[in-house]
C-alpha cells in the first residue's frame, strides 16, 4: 500500500493499450477525500480510487526534476528515460530536440573556449561519470589516453539516423584541433575537409535534414607533442542511387541545391544552368527547398573549403561540368520504338542532349547510340542490339551514378592529398592517432531497398562490436578471475549477423551470386533468400507469392526490404559502351575519375558479368 501525500510525484500507469504504452509521471493534487487527483506530466487532472491505486507506484526522486546523466535514473526504464527527456525538452537542454538551436546550454560552448576556461577546462583531469555527460569529455578522455599511455584511439559514434553522429564527429574534430592548439595550416585543412564531405554526400531525408549517405573513418594522426599533423579519410558506401530518384520529401544532395542557388549568372549560362525546379533529378522528392538549410550561403562556405584543401580554379569549374552534365542527363527524353521486332527507343534530340554531351567533351550523337544500344561481342565479332526505353532509362541512371560516385571518390583522395602525410620511417615510431567512425545510422523506411540492407548491415556489425566489448568480453573476462558477477541480459544480434553475411548461403552471398547468374532476377533471388532462410526466425518471408518484400529481425526492429531493384543495384557495374564513350571524350578530368575503368577496359578486361539484357535472352 503507497501512503501518498499532496506533492508527491509518481508514476501513473494508465494502461491505454495503445502502442507507446508507458507510465506516465503525475503529481499528486489531493489525497484527503478517499480519492486522490493526480495531474499528469501532459496537463491531464485523474482521479483513482483508492482500489486502483495499483495504477500508482511512487517516483524515484532522480526522476522528479530528472538527471543530466541517465545512466543515474533511479528508475532507469523507457517512462523514466521518456520522462528525462521531456523536462530536457522543455528546458530546452541539449540532445532532445533536433530541430531547436540552443545557444545558452552549456554544449554550445566552442571547443576553444571550453579549453580556455579558467582555472582549469571543467573536464580535464575528470573521469567520465564525473561531470555532465559531454561529448568534449569523450575527446578529452580519448585524447589524454592517447598521450598518457602512448596508443592509438578510436571513437566509434553510432546511432539511429538523425541521433547526431555527424555533429558529434564533427565536435569531437573542433575539439582536437582546439586541443591540438597550433591554429595550424593543417589543423584548418582537417576542419574544412567537412562541409566538402557533406556538400558531396550529404542530403535532406525525412529523418534528418542534413543525413550522410556515406560512411567515414577520419584518423587523425597527431606528432609526439600530440600537435595534429595530418589525417586520412576513408569513405564506405555512398548512396549513388539518390543521384537520380529522391523518396517523398528528399533531396538529391546538398551541393546540386547549393550550386544552382549560389553560382553566379554568367558561369551558369556557361552550364546551361536554370532552377533546381528545372530538373527530373532534383524534383523526385518534391522537395527543392529545405527550411533549416540556407544552400546559397553554403555554396560560398563550399567555395572557401575548396580552396583551402587545394582545389584548384580549374578542378572546382569541371567538377561544376560533370554535376551540370548529370542534371542534363537526367532530363532527356526517351522514346519507344521497334526495330525488327524487338523493343527499341531513341532519345529525343534535345538543347538537354547537346549541353550534356558539350559538357562531357563527347559526341551527341555517342551519347544517344550509348543509351539506345548495346554492343556485344560474340565469336570476335560485335553486334549492337536495341535497348527498351526502360533498359535505356537503366543504361542512363547507371552512367549517371557511375560519374557521381568515382566524383566522390575523386574528392576525397584530394582531400587526402592535402592532409595526409605518409609516415617518415622516424616519425612513425612517434605517430600517434585518433580515429573517428561515422557511418550511416540504422534506416527503416515505408520503402527499403538495397542501399537500406548495406546500412543496416554495417550497423548491425558495430551492434555486435558493441555488444562483444561490453558485454560477452567484460563477462568472459570475470569468469576468468573468478569474479562473482550478476548476469545481465543482452540481445545478441549475432545470429542476424550470420544470417545476412557469415553462414554459408547467407543473404549478401545469395544476393551476389544471383547478380552474377545471367538468368537472375530480383524474383529468383527472392524465392532463393526464402528457401534457404524462411526457417530462421530472424528472416521474415513474404506472406504471399505476389509480395516482393522479405524482413530481417534486425537489433533495432523489423525492416521489410522491397526486393524490385536490388540486383541492378548490386550489380553496379557499367556497360563497356559507357566506358568506350568516356574514353572517346577529350574532357581530362571526366578521364581522369574513370581512370581505373578505362584502364580494365583497354586491357580486355569485361566487366564481372553484367546480365544480357531481356531483349538478348529473347534471341
Ligand atoms: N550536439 C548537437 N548540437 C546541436 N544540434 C545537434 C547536435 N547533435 C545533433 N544535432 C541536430 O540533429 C541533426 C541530426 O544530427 P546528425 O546529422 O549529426 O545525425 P546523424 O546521426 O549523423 O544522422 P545520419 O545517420 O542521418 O547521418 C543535426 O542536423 C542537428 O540539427
Amino acid at each position: 500500500m503507497v501512503i501518498l501525500q499532496q506533492g508527491d510525484y509518481v508514476w501513473l500507469d494508465l494502461k491505454t493499450g495503445r502502442e507507446f504504452d508507458v507510465p506516465v509521471g503525475a503529481v499528486v493534487k489531493l489525497c484527503d477525500s478517499g480519492q486522490i487527483q493526480v495531474l499528469d506530466d501532459e496537463g491531464r487532472e485523474h482521479w483513482i480510487s483508492p482500489q486502483n491505486a495499483t495504477n500508482i507506484k511512487p517516483m524515484h526522486p532522480t526522476s522528479i526534476h530528472g538527471v543530466e546523466d541517465m545512466i543515474r535514473l533511479g528508475d532507469l526504464n523507457e517512462a523514466g528515460i521518456l520522462r528525462n527527456l521531456l523536462i530536457r525538452y522543455s528546458e530546452c537542454v541539449i540532445y532532445v530536440n533536433i530541430y531547436r538551436l540552443n545557444p545558452g546550454g552549456s554544449q554550445s560552448l566552442p571547443a576553444a573556449a571550453y579549453l580556455h576556461s579558467r582555472p582549469d577546462p571543467p573536464y580535464t583531469n575528470k573521469k567520465i561519470g564525473e561531470m555532465p555527460p559531454h561529448i568534449f569529455a569523450i575527446a578529452d578522455n580519448c585524447y589524454f589516453n592517447m598521450q598518457r599511455n602512448n596508443k592509438d584511439q578510436c571513437c566509434i559514434i553510432s546511432g539511429e539516423s538523425g541521433a547526431g553522429k555527424t555533429e558529434s564527429t564533427k565536435l569531437i574534430l573542433q575539439f582536437l584541433a582546439a586541443i591540438s592548439g597550433q591554429h595550424s595550416w593543417i589543423e584548418q585543412q582537417v576542419l574544412e575537409a567537412t562541409p566538402i564531405l557533406e556538400a558531396f554526400g550529404n542530403a535532406k531525408t525525412i529523418r534528418n535534414d542534413n543525413s550522410s549517405r556515406f560512411g567515414k573513418y577520419i584518423d587523425i594522426h597527431f606528432n609526439k607533442r600530440g600537435a595534429i599533423e595530418g589525417a586520412k579519410i576513408e569513405q564506405y558506401l555512398l548512396e549513388k542511387s539518390r543521384v537520380c530518384r529522391q523518396a517523398p520529401d528528399e533531396r538529391n544532395y546538398h551541393i546540386f541545391y547549393c550550386m544552382l542557388r549560389g553560382m553566379g549568372p554568367e558561369m551558369k549560362a556557361k552550364l546551361g544552368l536554370g532552377l533546381a525546379s528545372d530538373y527530373s533529378y532534383l524534383t523526385m522528392g518534391n522537395c527543392t527547398e529545405c527550411d533549416g538549410r540556407d544552400d546559397l550561403n553554403d555554396y560560398s562556405s563550399i567555395l572557401s573549403a575548396m580552396k583551402v584543401l587545394m582545389f584548384t580554379e580549374t578542378e572546382n569549374w569541371e567538377i561544376s561540368k560533370l554535376l551540370a552534365a548529370i542534371l542534363h542527363m537526367g532530363n532527356l527524353r526517351f522514346e519507344a520504338r521497334t526495330y525488327e521486332n524487338l523493343d527499341a527507343c531513341v532519345v529525343v534530340r534535345s538543347p538537354d542532349l547537346v549541353t550534356a554531351a558539350s559538357l562531357m567533351e563527347v559526341e551527341p550523337k555517342d551519347v544517344m547510340v550509348c543509351l539506345t544500344t548495346r554492343t556485344l561481342i560474340t565469336r570476335g565479332e560485335s553486334v549492337a542490339t536495341p535497348l527498351s526505353v526502360e533498359q535505356g532509362l537503366d543504361v542512363r541512371d547507371a552512367f549517371v551514378k557511375g560519374i557521381y560516385g568515382r566524383l566522390f571518390v575523386w574528392i576525397v583522395d584530394k582531400i587526402n592529398a592535402a592532409i595526409y602525410r605518409p609516415p617518415s620511417c622516424e616519425t612513425n615510431i612517434a605517430r600517434r592517432s585518433i580515429g573517428l567512425l561515422d557511418i550511416f545510422g540504422f534506416e527503416n523506411f515505408i520503402v527499403n531497398s538495397f542501399e537500406q540492407l548495406c546500412i543496416n548491415f554495417a550497423n548491425e556489425n558495430l551492434q555486435q562490436f558493441f555488444v562483444r566489448h561490453v558485454f560477452k568480453l567484460e563477462q568472459e573476462e570475470y569468469n576468468l578471475e573468478d569474479i562473482s558477477w550478476q548476469h545481465i541480459e543482452f540481445t545478441d544480434n549475432q545470429e542476424a549477423l550470420d544470417m545476412i553475411a557469415n553462414k554459408p548461403m547467407n543473404i549478401i552471398s545469395l544476393i551476389d551470386e544471383e547478380s552474377k547468374f545471367p538468368k537472375g532476377t530480383d524474383s529468383t533471388m527472392l524465392y532463393k533468400l526464402n528457401s534457404q532462410h524462411k526457417l530462421n526466425s530472424n528472416y521474415i518471408p513474404p506472406k504471399n507469392s505476389y509480395e516482393t518484400q522479405f524482413g530481417i529481425q534486425h537489433f533495432a526492429g523489423v525492416v521489410h526490404y522491397e526486393t524490385r531493384g536490388f540486383l541492378e543495384k548490386n550489380r553496379d557495374s557499367l556497360h563497356t559502351d559507357i566506358i568506350q564513350l568516356v574514353h572517346s571524350s577529350k574532357n581530362k578530368f571526366i578521364k581522369q575519375i574513370f581512370q581505373a575503368d578505362v584502364a580494365m577496359f583497354l586491357c580486355g578486361y569485361q566487366q564481372p558479368s553484367t546480365p544480357a539484357p531481356k531483349v538478348i535472352n529473347s534471341l
